[in-house]
């Protein structure tokens, strides 16, 4: 680090500041900030890093940075990000951050077309370069491919994986119904494995694998989703401010009058085993059709969700009743009372 060169050092209570060394002292670097003049902090030497000549220039991949290091990173993606640029390369790894809001034409189907073929760094980061260079990559390696999504509860992993799956079902697919199914069962896992946390409305309680697979001309041909650690708790027990999944409120909600007649469904707050938690909605009308609307023919729709609707009623009347341990038989449960 340059003498007389601003530095990032991190604060006690704000993060990195940007700054200047007023003092070295055996483990601890006094920082003067830029911005607060006078109001000096300590940082440890470890975690001061150089700055960037021009601290509100971004780049679309970290790699380069004149100078890589932890602050210049977050910098970087700070920079984009307030620009409405959420994707940002570090070499063949692409860091996303949730935008919380539908930023126009970023998914748009020109914006797939753009991406097709393309080489990674040609365009500016995208999911859609990261899906076609798997893509590319499996069609000359003649090898599977992986993408590997992570991050904390809400980053935005679920959204994502969503549009990897659209962009190579649109991209590489026979145009036939399976690409559209490969995309369609996602509203129906996320009925029953996604429930409002604290965190996230629409939170993934299971992990998922997901498999595309491809033909011998490399076109879409089918698909495979494995689930694990599905957070079984939750169809007992809700905290509060969180749900159970999202299928039973859509079934309070969606079901057309008939199906609520025969199967004398009513508003989540009815059901005991909703209404400990949160029973607010938080789809629209139309999203609470959705299940409803997945298979094309009508008749499809009407077994499978009569099947469905039967089901999880029986599971709705069996949560209306009490148990308790017998004293007797401590392995068995019996029913405490009547439903209500
Ligand atoms: N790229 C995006 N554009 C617009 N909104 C987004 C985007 N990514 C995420 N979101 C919003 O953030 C919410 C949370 O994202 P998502 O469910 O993908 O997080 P997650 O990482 O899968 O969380 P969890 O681990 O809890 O399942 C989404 O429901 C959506 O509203």
């Amino acid at each position: 680090m340059d003498d007389g060169k601003p530095v990032w050092a991190p604060h006690p209570t704000d993060g990195f500041q940007l700054g200047m060394i007023v003092d070295i002292g055996a483990d601890a670097l006094t920082i003067e900030p830029l911005h607060q003049r006078g109001k000096t902090f300590l940082a440890p030497i470890s975690q001061v890093f150089p700055a960037e000549d021009d601290v509100n220039k971004h780049v679309e991949d970290n790699c380069s940075l004149m100078y890589l290091n932890e602050a210049t990173l977050l910098n970087n993606i700070r920079i984009r990000y307030s620009k409405d640029m959420i994707y940002t390369f570090v070499a063949n790894i692409l860091i996303a951050v949730n935008p919380y809001f539908d930023i126009p034409k970023l998914y748009s189907p020109e914006s797939i077309k753009s991406y097709q073929g393309r080489s990674l760094g040609t365009l500016p980061p995208h999911v859609y370069a990261i899906a076609d260079k798997a893509y590319r990559d499996m069609r000359v390696l003649k090898m599977s491919q992986s993408i590997i999504v992570s991050g904390e509860s809400g980053a935005g992993k679920t959204e994502n994986t969503k549009f990897v799956l659209r962009y190579l079902t649109t991209s590489y697919g026979t145009g036939q119904d399976i690409d559209e199914r490969i995309v369609e069962a996602n509203p129906l896992l996320e009925a029953f494995g996604n429930a409002k946390t604290v965190r996230n409305n629409n939170s993934s309680r299971f992990g998922k694998f997901v498999e595309i697979h491809f033909n011998e001309k490399n076109a879409v041909v089918g698909g495979f989703v494995s689930h694990y650690l599905l957070e079984k708790s939750r169809i007992c027990m809700q905290s509060q401010e969180e749900r159970n999944y999202h299928i039973f409120y859509r079934l309070c909600a969606g079901a057309s009058e008939d199906i609520r007649n025969m199967l004398h469904l009513n508003s989540p707050d009815s059901f005991r085993y909703l209404n400990r938690g949160c029973t607010r909605y938080f789809a629209n009308k139309d999203s609470d059709k959705q299940i409803m609307q997945n298979r094309k023919s009508p008749e499809d729709h009407k077994v499978m969700f009569y099947r469905l609707a039967s089901f999880l009623n029986a599971f709705y009347a069996l949560h209306s009743l009490p148990f308790r341990v017998s004293v007797h038989e401590i392995d068995h449960y019996c029913v405490h009372g009547s439903a209500s």
